[in-house]
């Protein structure tokens, strides 16, 4: 709107001087003629139809018959005023002007007027009142005058007394005369600006467009969207009619306004549908463009600067062609070809010689000296005819041959349907951090065009073999524990999968596998790999070698069949604040699976994650613990047979985990869950089984009370005493084992390993009264979950070191 709007008041400053402006024609100008009697002059070329003529001219002026004088023939000359000049010489002081009349033919009389003054004026036209110096007194006479004699020569030629003129009054330019306005700076400066102004308008939507593209990749919202099944093809569609319905819009704005706006050459002289052909296709590749760099470019940072650098570098080489104006043609010529060839294939250079093409003719700019103006009295200046012959009429006798407008329109289309091809290309050959790769001649595979949708097809003993990267006997079960008869019996199997990142594994020969009915949590401190899995299990990434088969469909050759059985809450909630959790479902459930009972289902998510209430409020105005549970219930649509919850409860208050905690226990019949977190409680309370990670490796395997006793560090009494010294000595006494761990002003902690002795000293605590006057309170606690993360994950460290 800005834009516009500056738009708008340089072109009207710029203009407004150029066009005649209505204004009032001053109606008593016969009294005044009467009132300083002044002598007006006639003469005409023995015109019989002269004598009828001039009667009438008298009375339409209401002048003295006396002071309408007809002067002689000798008189009249070429020479500017002399007629003028006689008269002044022959003593008449309020002489004022002679009329000349001069009979063309049967239709048509001419006549010449001399006023007082050195300048003459020639009138032909009658609507053509046009007074070329700026005396207000000599343009009342004279355009009293002029609708005098006007009027009378067309009630005498028409024969009709009855028929009366209305005139305008149209104030000239002030300082110019005639069409010779080209002269102005102001307008000169209008054709480099129309197409920069355009250029601007046209490019700066898209280069939003990308930036919104690698936002939302950023965001991971489109990993997401592929662990709902939305196809590469559809989503890149989606973003290419998002952008060219933003862009035809955009166009038609521009288009109104620019023919709307008076003075804007640009576009009041040119064709509007041609215009709107070449703003459209223009629109339609950069679009195109956008979406390829999208394709390779990911973080927004990087979208930031290339579009800053693509736009700078375009609007540089419009500003720059757009002032050395039909000189850009030599580009084309055989000696600048190759930078010819690069003008062509340009989009952003393509654009601007077109629209160079249509301002050179429309809008004469510094350099172009052709007068437009005959074209303009014919209709459009720039023409269809224009637009398919050779450019700019003004540089013929040039040797070299530089495409037509229209041969230009038809290279940025070409480049356009290029770019859509290659975005869509890289898209799936180059993706980022998200996203699996295909290989570069996934073109000529047999498994591109047939996809199988076959489950444990092509799965070998040597397949579903572990890698014995570990001597922890449960680790060596669990990467033994898959054969080809038994593997149909697990939900999830995971063998020998690792990840390489720039050389270095963040997941490291890892087999894991799970069955139905169970939630499985994955542990493991901040960036040992358990995001990557999750990636490598949904298909969103490729991983470096292994295999994981979710319900017998291969990871990464089959992931458009898992992603109908997996349902997905990431590590972040991925939804739309402007949208409401209804809307957020009804649309999710609309891209996974066809439902005749969608309503029904809804409600029933709705219900089970308690935002029944708040389900037609956008989602923006949610707390963080609502916004989770919604991304919980997201993850439930189309009752899939595997959930995956990354972190679920992160964020989230005691209360809400809590209820969080009794939905995901409910979610687990007939299907499998994988967890993880970073919650030990958590993953105690939910988890049927653990698999803790460290370093991407597996370091520890089981259910877990297996797990806690495997991994058990004794127990934990915790004392509240008044007096600690008092305390130690009275536990070394009765517990010569235990071990201090921790001691404050009023609190002990030890370690106990034999229960043996805690049993007898925990009795002796509560009997003897004596012990309870300076230990007020105890606490016993055994082997948590936490205890055993922390000691698998220093093992692991000690292993590695
Ligand atoms: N796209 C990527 N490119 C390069 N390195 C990556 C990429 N994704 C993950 N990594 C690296 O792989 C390792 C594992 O990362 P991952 O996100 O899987 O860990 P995580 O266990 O999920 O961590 P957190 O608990 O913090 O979520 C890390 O060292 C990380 O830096």
């Amino acid at each position: 709107m800005t834009i516009y709007a500056i738009t708008y008041y340089a072109i009207t400053n710029a203009t407004s001087n150029i066009f005649y402006q209505d204004q009032q024609y001053p109606t008593n100008f016969a009294n005044e003629i009467k009132c300083c009697e002044y002598i007006v002059g006639y003469s005409y070329n023995g015109d019989p139809m002269m004598p009828d003529v001039i009667p009438l001219v008298v009375k339409n002026l209401d002048m003295n018959q006396s002071h309408f004088v007809h002067v002689p023939q000798q008189y009249l000359s070429n020479q500017t005023g002399l007629i003028t000049d006689t008269a002044l010489n022959s003593s008449m002081s309020n002489y004022f002007a002679t009329i000349y009349f001069n009979r063309v033919n049967e239709t048509e009389i001419d006549y010449t007027m001399y006023y007082n003054y050195s300048v003459p004026y020639n009138s032909l036209m009658l609507s053509k009142i046009d007074i070329s110096y700026n005396n207000p007194v000599l343009e009342t006479y004279a355009g009293a005058i002029q609708l005098a004699v006007e009027q009378a020569l067309i009630n005498t030629l028409s024969e009709k007394p009855e028929l009366h003129l209305t005139f305008r009054y149209r104030k000239p330019p002030s300082g110019m005369s005639g069409s010779n306005y080209n002269n102005q700076m102001s307008l000169k400066l209008l054709k480099p600006f129309a197409m920069v102004f355009i250029y601007f308008v046209l490019t700066f939507p898209c280069i939003m467009f990308l930036n919104m593209r690698a936002e939302e990749t950023q965001r991971k919202i489109r990993a997401y969207l592929k662990t709902f099944g939305v196809y590469d093809e559809i989503y890149l569609a989606s973003w290419l009619i998002d952008g060219l319905v933003g862009s035809l819009y955009n166009c038609v704005v521009l288009l109104i306004f620019g023919y709307s706006c008076p003075g804007f050459d640009f576009f009041n002289k040119t064709n509007p549908s041609i215009l709107f052909i070449v703003f459209t296709t223009y629109s339609f590749t950069i679009n195109s463009f956008c979406l390829l760099l999208g394709s390779v470019l990911t973080t927004t940072k990087g979208s930031v600067i290339l579009s800053v650098i693509i736009f700078t570098l375009g609007l540089f080489s419009s500003v720059s062609l757009s002032l050395i104006g039909p000189m850009i043609y030599n580009i084309f010529s055989g000696k600048y070809s190759f930078i010819g060839a690069i003008f062509s294939i340009v989009p952003f250079l393509n654009i601007n010689k077109i629209l160079n093409d249509i301002g050179c003719v429309t809008t004469p700019g510094i350099v172009s000296n052709f007068d437009s103006s005959e074209a303009i009295n014919n209709g459009y200046a720039y023409t269809w005819h224009n637009f398919t012959g050779p450019p700019t009429p003004e540089i013929s006798g040039v040797s070299f041959n530089p495409p037509s407008a229209f041969q230009s329109l038809n290279i940025l289309f070409a480049f356009g349907l290029v770019a859509l091809f290659f975005s869509w290309y890289l898209d799936k050959t180059l993706r980022g951090p998200f996203g699996a790769k295909k290989p570069w001649n996934f073109l000529f595979t047999r498994e591109y065009w047939t996809p199988t949708h076959i489950p444990y097809i092509n799965i070998t003993d040597y397949d579903l073999q572990g890698h014995h990267n570990s001597l922890d006997p449960d680790i060596i079960h669990e990467s033994d524990n898959v054969t080809k008869e038994n593997m149909t019996k697990y939900a999830l199997i995971i063998r020998n999968i690792t990840k390489e990142y720039h050389g270095k594994l963040a997941v490291d020969h890892l087999s894991l596998a799970a069955e139905n009915g169970k939630i499985v949590g994955l542990l493991g401190p901040n960036g040992t790999g358990k995001t990557t899995i999750i990636n490598m299990i949904t298909g969103l990434t490729n991983p470096s070698s292994g295999l994981s088969l979710v319900y017998g469909f291969n990871s990464a050759s089959q992931a458009t069949s898992i992603h109908t059985l997996i349902g997905y809450t990431p590590q972040f909630d991925v939804n739309w604040p402007a949208f409401t959790a209804r809307e957020h479902l009804r649309i999710m459930t609309s891209i996974k699976e066809k439902r005749a009972n969608l309503n029904q289902d809804i409600e029933a998510i709705l219900k089970q994650i308690r935002l029944t209430s708040v389900a037609d409020n956008p989602v923006g105005s949610y707390s963080g613990g609502m916004q989770r549970r919604l991304s919980c219930g997201l993850a439930l649509i189309g009752n899939p047979k595997i959930i995956i919850l990354d972190e679920p409860t992160t964020g989230v208050d005691p209360a809400n985990r809590l209820y969080l905690w009794r939905l995901i226990k409910s979610m687990k019949k007939d299907r499998l869950i994988l967890l993880t977190s970073h919650s030990m409680e958590e993953v105690d309370a939910l988890c049927d089984k653990i698999a803790i990670m460290s370093s991407g490796k597996l370091a520890a395997v089981g259910t877990p009370t297996h797990l806690k006793s495997k991994y058990s560090t004794g127990f934990k009494l915790h004392l509240i005493t008044s007096q600690p010294d008092q305390a130690i000595q009275t536990i070394q006494e009765y517990l010569p084992t235990a071990i201090l761990n921790q001691r404050t002003s009023n609190t002990l902690i030890y370690t106990i390993h034999h229960i043996k002795y805690l049993s007898a000293f925990l009795k002796y605590l509560s009997q003897d009264t004596s012990v309870q006057s300076f230990i007020s309170d105890w606490q016993i606690q055994g082997t948590t979950i936490e205890d055993v993360f922390l000691t698998v994950v220093a093992d692991q460290k000690l292993k590695i070191m």
